[in-house]
């Protein structure tokens, strides 16, 4: 009766504190943003059912603590009233009553870290797929405040943000609950308060000693994979944050290639190994956990089984004193929350700070004016475009013009004078612009001066953006070896862990991915014209192996093909003007209906670039080719030529190149 009461007080009592704080409070509205679509029953009913298990399972908490406090004072008055039986039947109640407190702890930890689990890939899916859609990754560095590391926020503030939500609304309840039944208890209690203690033998304090070694001995072996899958949680959380800060350098690149499909799966395959290891922590935590509170339960016992022998035969006296001092015990415990939980609420604020500027960014930064974009096959033309800069400079004035595949078009211009920020426009990446553009919906490649080069092998780097289907497997055999790395770290701590974290990681990472590569690459098809070729998982492996080595011998790269499928930050290893090439390399692989080069060659001798263009212009002679560049060179690729003149005039000139 007193659960079901007090279960139906909190709840109505929770529910309207929620509410006020939504309705009167800034952080209350923050909260409820976040968060109220995911306990929308009618979306899911599973998270806000757990919530009130939980909530059951909190209060379920306070209740025993009652019945241990109400069962401590029978206990000693019938060792008072030297009751044997009573005592026996005393022992035989806490058995049961300390069962059910192991249990119920176990199950509220499991449910409470399911929950926040479930509630953070909710979350983290939320946020990576709004900031990901409609490129707004790379968008939000037009809004006139961007926002500042929304890596850490995606990543961290989530985590945190989640946690803690649950830690603090249920210490409160516990706190408020408990403070009221364990006044009840000490007003109800009669008897003055005086300090009344149990003295104890000698022999008993190395009874304790014994007792708290012995279960230290275990409980550090138990533990001891905990300190390694702790480790790896930041390994992992760090790994996973890396790859958001490159999305976040390269977005432009990025959103040029329209990449997005390949990076949400390289993002998404991180979080997965954060996640498995969450779920590697709990198991192991709960037998932990499990050893740590049946020790702290028989502990509590302990004592009294072996000075009982001692009160029967008159030697020590106890009273009612002992539950007044237990009830005070927790009265303060309870009221110590508030004060303790302080620094946590300040920080679970800052969190909730920068979640909620983040969604805004991302809100604001749909309302930003978006290029309208017409496809009509292949055709590529703008028509009467006019492009501004953020501060309303005129950068282009009126333009029209049409690109077609045999009269490839070089755009010129001083410095400055808007070259970029057209194929920007054309991409659909510049918002500051009026107008008709029309080119191809999909199928088109932007090479800019510095290539992207994702994380991954060489190969990914020469396919780039087409997805490889190796990213989706390689979380499932991560799991496995994580937990496997747990369990070996029970049996001796391993002495350096950075370097068995990275042997792990590289594994993790690189084996499931070649592997599967290499099934992927029994599967695909040869295809000797460079216009026929099709996403890698349309080919068979051995063509496509063949495929990428012949067009790495193509772009003059051969000296790299044994290395097509190690995983290296290829960004970093390879010359600018050999990720050039590499650029040259994805063009003929992809075909494209449309392609734009914006300083592509810039890092090449003339020699080189001569090379590339003839070698575009051979392969390639139905896609349509738009340069940037400000080498004359170029002029003898393409059959016509379009100056800007820059200095904020607008002007431009259209004439052919003979
Ligand atoms: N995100 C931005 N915010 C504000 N101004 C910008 C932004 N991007 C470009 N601009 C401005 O727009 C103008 C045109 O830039 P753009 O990069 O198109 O020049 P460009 O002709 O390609 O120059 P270069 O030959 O040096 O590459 C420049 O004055 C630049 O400062």
């Amino acid at each position: 009766m007193w659960l079901v009461q007090a279960y139906l007080i909190t709840v109505v009592l929770s529910a309207a504190t929620v509410w006020g704080l939504a309705r009167f409070t800034v952080w209350g509205r923050q909260f409820w943003s976040l968060t109220a679509a995911y306990f929308l029953p009618r979306r899911d009913w599973r998270p806000l059912a757990t919530l009130l298990l939980i909530l059951f399972l909190t209060l379920c908490a306070v209740r025993l603590d009652v019945l241990l406090s109400d069962w401590s004072n029978t206990m000693y008055t019938s060792l008072q009233n030297l009751d044997s039986t009573g005592f026996w039947r005393a022992m035989v109640l806490f058995a049961i009553l300390a069962t059910v407190h192991v249990l119920r702890v176990l199950i509220e930890f499991y449910v409470q870290q399911a929950f926040t689990i479930r509630w953070r890939v909710w979350l983290n899916e939320e946020l990576l797929s709004r900031w990901l859609d409609r490129q707004t990754y790379y968008r939000t560095q037009y809004l006139d405040t961007p926002i500042d590391n929304p890596d850490q926020r995606i990543q961290q503030d989530v985590a945190t943000f989640v946690e803690m939500s649950l830690v603090l609304s249920m210490g409160v309840v516990n706190a408020l609950v408990s403070t009221f039944a364990f006044t009840l208890i000490l007003w109800t209690l009669s008897g003055p308060l005086s300090a009344m203690g149990v003295e104890l033998p000698r022999g008993m304090v190395f009874l304790v000693f014994a007792y708290v070694i012995i279960a230290t001995v275990f409980a550090v072996k138990i533990g001891r994979p905990l300190i390694m899958l702790n480790f790896l949680n930041e390994r992992f959380n760090a790994d996973y944050r890396y790859a958001l800060v490159r999305l976040r350098e390269y977005s432009e690149s990025i959103a040029f290639y329209a990449g997005e499909k390949v990076e949400g799966a390289l993002l998404r395959s991180r979080f997965t190994h954060v996640i498995s290891n969450a779920w590697a922590i709990v198991f192991r935590s709960i037998k932990f956990q499990g050893f740590n509170l049946s020790v702290s339960q028989a502990a509590v016992v302990f004592p009294f089984i072996i000075q009982a022998q001692r009160f029967f035969s008159k030697q020590i006296s106890l009273g009612d004193l002992m539950q007044t001092a237990q009830a005070f015990g927790r009265l303060q415990d309870n009221l110590s929350f508030f004060r303790t939980a302080y620094d946590s609420f300040a920080t679970y604020r800052a969190t909730l700070d920068r979640l909620s500027g983040f969604t805004k960014a991302i809100a604001e930064s749909r309302e930003l004016p978006e290029p309208t974009i017409h496809a009509q096959g292949p055709r590529l033309a703008v028509e009467q475009l006019t492009i501004h800069t953020p501060a309303a400079a005129l950068l282009i004035d009126s333009l029209t013009i049409e690109v077609s595949p045999n009269a490839p078009l070089l755009i010129q211009g001083p410095s400055g004078s808007g070259k970029t920020t057209l194929l920007r426009a054309i991409a659909g990446l510049w918002p500051y612009c009026d107008g008709t553009i029309i080119r191809p919906e999909e199928n088109v490649l932007f090479l800019s001066q510095k290539p992207y080069l994702p994380l991954g092998t060489l190969r990914d780097a020469l396919y780039y953006p087409q997805q490889l289907p190796s990213l989706d497997t390689a979380p499932q055999a991560a799991i496995h070896q994580q937990q496997e790395a747990a369990i070996a770290s029970a049996h001796g701590a391993p002495s350096d862990l950075d370097a068995l974290a990275t042997s792990r990681s590289v594994e993790l990472g690189t084996e499931p991915e070649t592997s599967s590569l290499a099934v992927h690459a029994d599967a695909l098809d040869a295809s000797g014209d460079p216009r026929d070729s099709a996403p890698p998982d349309a080919e068979t492996g051995a063509a496509s192996r063949g495929r990428a080595e012949e067009v790495l011998h193509r772009v003059q790269m051969g000296h790299l093909v044994d290395r097509l499928d190690q995983v290296a930050d290829w960004g970093r290893i390879l010359s600018l003007g050999e990720q050039q090439r590499l650029a040259f390399g994805r063009l003929l692989l992809s075909a494209p209906a449309a392609a734009f080069l914006d300083e592509a060659t810039s890092a090449m001798d003339e020699g080189l670039e001569d090379a590339m263009y003839r070698l575009v212009r051979e392969q390639l002679p139905h896609t349509r080719l738009v340069s940037v560049g400000h080498r004359s060179t170029l002029a003898k690729h393409h059959a016509c030529q379009l100056i800007l003149k820059g200095k904020g005039t607008g002007a431009w000139v259209l004439a052919g190149i003979s």
